[in-house]
């Protein structure tokens, strides 16, 4: 079922069409990548989304109802729009103390996820001082105070370092693996093939893509290992087309070198090479974001 279900999302300003019916959803389980140029209309949707701009037109649903009609909005739905907002001289600790009073939510939480997000040495510092990094992770840590089973989270890799995209990446994909629905919107697309599992690609306003990295064409990775029998065994196993690709080396169709990396960590098998061929997703996401696209049918 769709946590997230938006249909003819639509919203002007003055004569603009900012976000022109839009529609997409976003499943239980996964992590949603919600992709586009800058100006596409991805905050504008996102923020119809949890009700804070009204639509001109459209509907967006979080579980089946609008996010006004929640009954425990904040308990289901996990939000971080931009680390801003903070009050400079509050420490991170405090910031969330005092979210969690105006959200109803136990105080213990606060260092629960403080942990979660790897900020527990640094909470008792004033935001002021903090990296944007630091900001970004404090945001996360508000958006999951609620032990939401939605979150929405615009552009939360902004200014990690790359030990932080690759913990942020662990920390999406876990949150989706207990069954929550991750929608994240980001402009860095090496790391959103890695994180997602569905894809929604928008640009001036419109949906261009609204699915697998599979279905965006017909990528192929190239991985090489000592132990190519083994390895094309687990692939198959786990559902993958794989052909031969010289003396060590597999072909596989329709799938990300994260997955593949993830197959054989799980089987126990080590790799000498991994590189991804033909299309990928910035090449897809060159291609349906040029303005001369026709905007295809969406079912
Ligand atoms: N309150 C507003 N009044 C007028 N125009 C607005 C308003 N909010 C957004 N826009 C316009 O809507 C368009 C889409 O903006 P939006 O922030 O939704 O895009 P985005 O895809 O999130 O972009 P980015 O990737 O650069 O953050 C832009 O042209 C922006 O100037």
């Amino acid at each position: 079922m769709p946590d997230i279900e938006v249909r003819g999302l639509t919203r002007l300003y003055g004569s603009h069409r900012v976000v022109d019916e839009v529609g997409f959803t976003a499943p239980t389980g996964l992590v949603t990548g919600f992709l586009g140029p800058n100006g596409a209309g991805k905050t504008t949707t996102l923020r119809m989304v949890l009700g804070l701009v009204k639509p001109t037109a459209g509907t967006a649903l979080v579980g089946g109802r609008p996010y006004q009609e929640l009954p425990h909005p904040r308990r289901v739905v996990g939000a971080m729009l931009e680390a801003t907002g903070f009050h400079p001289g509050r420490s991170g600790r405090d910031h969330l103390r005092i979210l969690a009073t105006a959200g109803g939510v136990d105080r213990k939480r606060v260092d629960e996820v403080l942990g979660m997000v790897e900020l527990a040495d640094d909470a008792g510092r004033r935001v002021g001082g903090y990296s944007l990094g630091m900001r970004q992770r404090l945001g996360l840590a508000a958006a999951l105070l609620g032990d939401p089973r939605v979150l929405i989270l615009d552009e939360p890799a902004n200014g990690l370092d790359p030990a932080g995209m690759a913990w942020l990446r662990g920390l999406l994909r876990s949150l989706a693996a207990e069954g929550r629905c991750v929608l994240v919107s980001s402009h860095v697309l090496s790391e959103m093939a890695q994180t997602a599992d569905h894809f929604v690609i928008i640009s001036r306003g419109r949906t261009r893509y609204d699915g697998t990295l599979a279905g965006l064409g017909d990528p192929c990775v190239s991985v090489r290992t000592p132990d190519p029998a083994a390895l094309r065994d687990a692939l198959v196993a786990a559902g993958h087309e794989v052909s031969a690709g010289g003396a060590d080396g597999l072909e596989v169709r329709g799938t990300s070198p994260g997955e593949i990396g993830r197959v054989a960590a799980g089987a126990g098998i080590a790799l000498s090479g991994l590189t991804e061929a033909g299309t990928s997703l910035e090449e897809a996401f060159l291609r349906l974001t040029e303005d001369r696209v026709p905007v295809p049918a969406l079912p």
